[in-house]
């Protein structure tokens, strides 16, 4: 029965990837010679304020103070960097509205494809996909000591808990989650561009690349943009803007409308475009600013994203992968109709707890299996109106086989774990798991909740069918050969 379609984990996404490394600060030398040059300006260091919080790292500071000579920010800067539970965070100097300016960053700072354009490396990364441009231009700067971007990247982390730095060890906690595949679906593609960029570009250009760059550092140069970019601004897929990428994200906030690219001034006597940051929450002093991130993303995004889930089962979800066999005998006119529809050959469904399925999810399913008494449906003459009836219940063998494929299909994917799920929630009650293992486990738990609520949509389903209408008494009553109560009409 299953051959007549098959349920796929879900497909890697091409999006996300990432890996930690030491690469050794070559900078070193130089920092006797930036202390004494920072000295001199103590008295600003100190009206803004960080200079005399001992918790802040020295490359934070030199971090802000170079932002306040570049007149990035000021002592009016409502907010300034802090040590925080999530690393580094912006932390508000004094209290702050809902929807007011906490900062703004000249277009003159962002990392994004048009810096690499007007750099010496512009013209070998022409043609080169924005995030493999961008994160050799990262790489490029991290290794130069005369960086424009040295103080920033000096504060940039070396990883984050994303799974694609998890240890082998690490990752088989995930055995078994579509998390685990789309992990290493996407390792498999970083590492399969770094070898061809490495080939195509940075061997063959020894002059601007005159530092090895491993893989490490190239899955360092995508974690930091998977975890840091804005991608939601104005004509800016892909952006690192320095300062506001230290905002983190908290599940408070329910909107996603801070990040805005205004024209203003962005230096003495100049104007350019700003990206300005507004806090979505009112603040007091002393409270840490947060956005949110993405509110579409899953937590297995999340996790390989960002490195952390948040609490909670509303971000749990599943992909069903669809897809039309090529052996179907009927292969040639359901792709028709699915491309018609806005579907293809395969189509994902993200299912989440509690949100109905898909609109789409129950016409695909029971176009994937039409055939026997029902295949005339699939004639040209029903074209322009097969998705119609694909949206209702088509025949009570169509609805039977949809629900036991799918059933099938969940039980399936549950026994693919190696821990049950009341394992798993025990061990999320006893506490003291590590902060990898934890997410692990979650993620572990969210996934098997959505499955079993799959599992019981289709089986309530399952019990329904004969309470449910099919084509052919629609058709019956369309045509006034059925009567109120179900009953055939007959004429003498
Ligand atoms: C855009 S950066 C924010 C600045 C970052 N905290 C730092 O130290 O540089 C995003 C990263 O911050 C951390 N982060 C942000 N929000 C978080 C949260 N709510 N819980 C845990 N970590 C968070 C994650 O490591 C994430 O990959």
């Amino acid at each position: 029965m299953t051959a007549l379609f098959s349920l796929l984990p879900s497909s890697p996404s091409s999006s996300s990837l990432v890996f930690p490394h030491k690469i050794p600060n070559q900078f070193q030398f130089l920092k006797s010679k930036l202390n004494s040059h920072f000295k001199k300006r103590v008295s600003i260091s100190s009206v803004l304020s960080i200079a005399t919080d001992p918790q802040i790292p020295e490359s934070v500071q030199t971090f802000w103070q170079w932002l306040s000579d570049e007149g990035v920010v000021s002592s009016k800067t409502p907010v300034r960097p802090g040590i925080v539970p999530e690393g580094l965070g912006l932390v508000a100097t004094r209290d702050i509205n809902k929807g007011e300016v906490v900062l703004e960053v000249p277009k003159r700072f962002w990392i994004n494809p048009d810096a690499v354009a007007a750099s010496e490396i512009g013209n070998l990364c022409f043609g080169l996909k924005p995030w493999i441009s961008v994160a050799l231009f990262l790489l490029r700067e991290k290794s130069r000591e005369d960086s424009k971007w040295k103080y920033y990247i000096d504060i940039l982390p070396e990883s984050t808990d994303s799974t694609i730095y998890w240890s082998e060890e690490e990752l088989a906690e995930i055995q078994g989650t579509q998390l685990l595949s789309t992990t290493l679906g996407v390792k498999e593609y970083v590492e399969n561009e770094f070898q061809k960029v490495e080939e195509e570009v940075i061997l063959r250009n020894k002059k601007l690349f005159p530092f090895p760059i491993t893989l490490d550092d190239f899955f360092w140069a995508f974690g930091i943009l998977r975890s840091r970019a804005f991608s939601r601004l104005r004509n800016q897929n892909l952006v690192i803007i320095p300062f506001a990428d230290l905002v983190n994200h908290s599940d408070i906030v329910t909107t996603e409308d801070h990040a805005h690219e205004v024209k203003g001034p962005a230096g003495l006597f100049s104007w350019d475009y700003l990206f300005s940051l507004r806090s979505p929450l009112t603040l007091k002093a002393g409270e840490q600013v947060f956005i949110q991130y993405d509110l579409n993303k899953s937590s297995a995004d999340m996790a390989l994203d960002y490195g952390f889930i948040e609490s909670g089962a509303k971000r749990d979800a599943f992909t069903f992968t669809l897809e039309i066999p090529e052996s179907d005998d009927f292969y040639g006119d359901k792709l028709d109709i699915a491309e018609t529809n806005g579907l293809g050959e395969s189509a994902y469904f993200d299912i989440k707890l509690d949100r109905p399925l898909p609109p789409t999810m129950l016409p695909y399913l029971r176009l994937l299996a039409l055939g026997g008494t029902d295949a005339f449906l699939l004639e040209s003459i029903f074209r322009n109106t097969i998705w119609s009836h694909l949206e209702v219940p088509v025949s009570r063998a169509n609805e039977e086989l949809i629900c036991q494929v799918v059933q099938k299909a969940c039980r399936s994917a549950l026994n693919g774990y190696r821990t049950t799920l009341e394992e798993d929630e025990k061990l999320l009650e006893e506490g003291n798991l590590s902060t990898r293992h934890e997410m692990a486990v979650k993620i572990r738990v969210g996934e098997k909740k959505v499955l079993q609520h799959i599992e019981k949509v289709f089986k309530e389903r399952e019990s329904e069918l004969d309470t449910l209408e099919y084509y052919q008494e629609r058709r019956l009553k369309d045509l006034g050969l059925v009567g109120e109560q179900g009953e055939i009409i007959f004429w003498e």
